[in-house]
């Protein structure tokens, strides 16, 4: 898989958040969008995902056969942010056989197995509403990094996460993560670690 941004911009009314975005991000690579509070590197990787739209610019998704529609990529990419929401009706257990629906996880990892990886076992029959933040939080990463997927798109992936969750965070990217595509957006080292691509949105303000 490899997404290429041209001249790519993004406002919301009449305030640029950023503007001729250059940048190609290439198969197996990792890559952190960095920047200060506000700065907008959760509208970047919005952007990226399809999630929102861009007002300027264009961005291109192929696979080394052919050019995917933007609506097609989202089969393509599994992503964690804080403000995409878990169904808070489901348990654990429906939660998890719900995604398996849509995306297959990692020959690594069988489903019965992921819940433990990430030390949710004793949860499995209680409702996601009565989970904790660092629980919920636990629950986005294990069923973004572990989908069969080549892209992974992470936003804060350590928000709510104590000491422990952060460590196990990184065990999972390093573990499991292989040679697939894994942009980060953060402001904190401990969530890039892995990145060695690193963009600076503050680049792209008033371009
Ligand atoms: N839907 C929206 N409508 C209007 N403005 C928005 C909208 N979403 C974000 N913004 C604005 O876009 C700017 C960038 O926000 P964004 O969430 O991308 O920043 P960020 O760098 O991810 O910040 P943080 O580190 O605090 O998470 C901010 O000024 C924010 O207020």
């Amino acid at each position: 898989m490899k997404i290429i941004l041209e001249q790519t911009g993004k406002r919301f009314n009449y305030d640029w958040i950023f503007r001729r975005v250059t940048a190609t991000f290439n198969e197996g690579e990792r890559y952190a969008i960095l920047g200060p509070n506000g700065s907008g590197k959760s509208t970047l990787l919005q952007v990226i995902s399809g999630h929102l739209h861009h007002n300027e610019g264009t961005i291109s998704y192929s696979t080394p056969e052919k050019l995917l529609s933007p609506d097609q990529f989202f089969r393509h990419c599994a992503i964690a942010a804080p403000y995409l929401e878990l169904v808070e009706e489901f348990t654990l257990a429906e939660s998890l056989q719900f995604h398996l629906q849509f995306k297959q996880f990692i020959p690594a990892v069988k489903p019965k197995d992921a819940v433990g990886l990430v030390g949710l076992e004793k949860s499995m029959h209680k409702q996601i509403r009565y989970f904790s933040s660092g629980m919920k939080q636990r629950l986005k990463l294990a069923l973004a990094i572990f989908s069969d997927v080549p892209v992974l798109l992470l936003d804060e992936p350590c928000t709510n996460l104590d000491a422990a969750g952060t460590s196990l965070y990184q065990q999972l990217i390093t573990e499991y993560c292989g040679n697939r595509m894994v942009i980060v957006s953060s402001n904190d080292e401990q969530e890039y670690f892995m990145c060695p691509n690193r963009i600076s949105i503050q680049d792209y303000k008033n371009a």
